[in-house]
């Protein structure tokens, strides 16, 4: 029994796109995605898109211009919000904590703990509501995403090689361990104690030859992205796939910066991409 409720329609490119909210047990709050969907049947293979800092459901859907390449390959794509929200939901004034910010953990630490549960929201309570609600097909799923997001999708992709079957990346925070966003995200979500945080660091899971069923890693990088130096450095995970003899494919894209223009440019390729190993 599905508790998905359908807030708004639209027809796009030749397919539908719906905005839905739905009851979290992990969150305790309502969440919002967009889902959008093929003509036909289905099943259809799919994708789950989780986006970066300071974004809703909204930035990918409206911005990227996924759904043409999408239609195309008859791929579905579901792309949460990123954190939970609410007057109850604690926060944080900055852009980099809290409500827009929920790293794609589980918190353990006040105030943080009761609600902000993304980790456990998208493995489990996003994938069960949409599985459920539409024609999708759960083996054939894949999952990708954008800085912060680039870090879910490589952290839960490396974790949950049973449940996904390929995994890509623009822009993606690769190291926590090693930035301050992350230092700061995994301080405030997980406490001091820096060994809690592995789990949530694609670099050390790549280190610890998690997640060795996918053949190959795509990510992309923008090499004006003016993030790259201090908070990015996919530099760290190149080292650890080398090391590892782990496939990670890093393409530099020169001039480039951190925005939906970049990804725009370069999400028909990750969607071919996808597409092949779906
Ligand atoms: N200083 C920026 C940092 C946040 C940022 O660049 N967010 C990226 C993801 S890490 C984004 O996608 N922003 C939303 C958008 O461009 O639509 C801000 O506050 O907007």
């Amino acid at each position: 029994m599905s508790n998905v409720e359908t807030l708004a329609t639209h027809r796009t490119q030749g397919g539908t796109l719906r905005y839905c909210r739905h009851d979290s047990a992990s969150t305790g709050t309502p969440m919002k995605f967009t889902m959008w969907t093929p003509d036909g049947e289905g099943p259809f293979p799919y994708l789950v898109w989780l986006s970066g800092l300071t974004c809703t459901e909204d930035n990918f859907t409206t911005k990227s211009g996924v759904y043409a390449h999408a239609a195309r390959h008859g791929v579905a794509i579901v792309a949460p919000d990123t954190s939970p929200r609410g007057e109850g939901v604690a926060d944080d004034p900055a852009y980099d904590l809290g409500q827009g910010a929920g790293f794609y953990v589980d918190a353990t630490q006040a105030p943080w703990a009761p609600h902000f549960k993304m980790y456990s929201y998208v493995t489990q309570d996003l994938l069960e509501a949409v599985d459920g609600a539409f024609p999708l097909d759960p083996a054939r799923r894949g999952i990708f995403g954008h800085s912060m997001g680039g870090h879910g999708a490589l952290t839960i992709a490396l974790r949950n090689p049973e449940l996904f079957k390929s995994v890509s990346a623009f822009s993606p925070i690769v190291s926590p361990l090693n930035c301050p966003w992350g230092e700061k995200a995994m301080t405030a979500y997980l406490g001091p104690a820096r060994a809690a945080w592995w789990a949530h660091d694609a670099t050390a899971l790549i280190e610890d030859g998690a997640g060795a069923a996918f053949d190959e890693i795509l990510i992309d990088q923008g090499l004006a992205d003016s993030f790259l130096e201090n908070q990015l450095k996919p530099q760290l995970i190149e080292a650890a796939a080398a090391k590892a003899g782990r496939r990670v494919t890093v393409r530099r894209q020169d001039g480039y910066d951190h925005s939906y223009f970049f990804i725009a440019t370069f999400i028909g390729e990750h969607m071919a991409w996808h597409a092949e190993r779906l």
